[in-house]
């Protein structure tokens, strides 16, 4: 590796090399990458033709550390398309820098994929929320990143993309409609969403102030994760669609706290993942890889 990992993340180079490594180990060459979240990674398990890359044996790639976070890429084919999985994701709480957190975004790019869901475990700040909804990130709010740790601070390097890249419509807005129809013929109407994510550093859950802060900001859930990879990607002309289950409702009064616990959001996962893997598969099967 030629940079200073610890300030500027990998270099073009750097990147274009990792990707170039992990595509010798697989006869496939995806379209479509998707982030599975905590408790979310099922989705691998259904993809056709699949082809497994541990995380360990990809130079440079991180390890991921959380209990629901597997560690590795899976390749293969979701309703007939090419796509990557990415079995376990990295947190900035883990101790990485932002930067090696989105890192396997620009990896993903450098494969090839053109489109990117990310998916995660959130906590529920609109009161009209419950337990087990699916919510369309329709936007969302860079806590890190509007305190200074943007995942592109650092030295911009043009062939990523530009210095100032826009975040007006990060999410995709023929996905979204996309996402809306699907979950419509499905029958998934009563627990779809559509609102905004706040990521905060963690690894501690909000008390209920924070709770009470996030929502008057305008956030709908809280989560730890999805937004440093989002930002990469819009940075780099990814088109993105963003997902969260909710797995807890945060406290937004005192009377009502109850705590919320990692294993909490893990067997909300485990019980309600199946939807979620429903609507993005439909989602795929409809999906035009040609649009963008
Ligand atoms: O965002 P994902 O990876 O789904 O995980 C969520 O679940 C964990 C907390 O239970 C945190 O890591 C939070 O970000
Ligand atoms: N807060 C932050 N992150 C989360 C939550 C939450 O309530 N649930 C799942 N990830």
């Amino acid at each position: 590796m030629t940079t200073d990992q610890s300030a500027e993340g990998y270099s073009f180079e750097d990147i274009q090399l990792i990707a170039s490594n992990v595509l010798k180990q697989t006869r496939h060459k995806p379209s479509i990458g998707i982030i599975c979240g905590s408790g979310l990674g099922g989705l691998a398990d259904i993809v056709q033709d699949a082809e497994t890359v541990p995380y360990s044996s990809i130079p440079e790639f991180p390890v991921t550390t959380v209990k629901g976070h597997e560690g590795k890429l899976v390749f293969g084919y979701l309703e007939g398309k090419p796509v990557v999985l990415m079995r376990g994701r990295f947190h900035y709480y883990e101790g990485y820098p932002m930067w090696k957190v989105a890192m396997p975004v620009r990896v993903m790019k450098a494969m090839g994929i053109s489109t990117l869901i990310v998916t995660n475990a959130a906590g529920g700040l609109n009161e009209n929320f419950k337990t087990g909804d699916l919510m369309i990130l329709r936007d969302h709010i860079d806590l890190p990143g509007l305190t200074g740790e943007c995942v592109l601070i650092g030295k911009n390097d043009d062939r990523f993309g530009p210095r100032f890249p826009a975040m007006v419509g990060t999410y995709d807005s023929e996905l979204i409609e996309l996402a809306k129809e699907t979950a419509v013929n499905l029958g998934y109407s009563s627990i779809l969403r559509e609102g905004t994510y706040i990521m905060i550093g963690g690894p501690s859950f909000e008390t209920v102030a924070e709770s009470r802060l996030l929502r008057n900001w305008g956030a709908d859930a809280v989560g730890m994760s999805t937004v440093p990879e989002s930002v990469v990607a819009k940075h780099c002309g990814i088109r993105v669609f963003g997902i969260s289950l909710i797995t807890d409702m945060c406290s937004l009064s005192y009377d009502a706290a109850n705590a919320t616990t990692h294993e909490e959001v893990l067997a909300i996962g485990e019980k309600r993942a199946g939807d979620l893997q429903k609507l993005i598969c439909a989602m795929i099967g409809n999906m035009n890889l040609n649009n963008n």
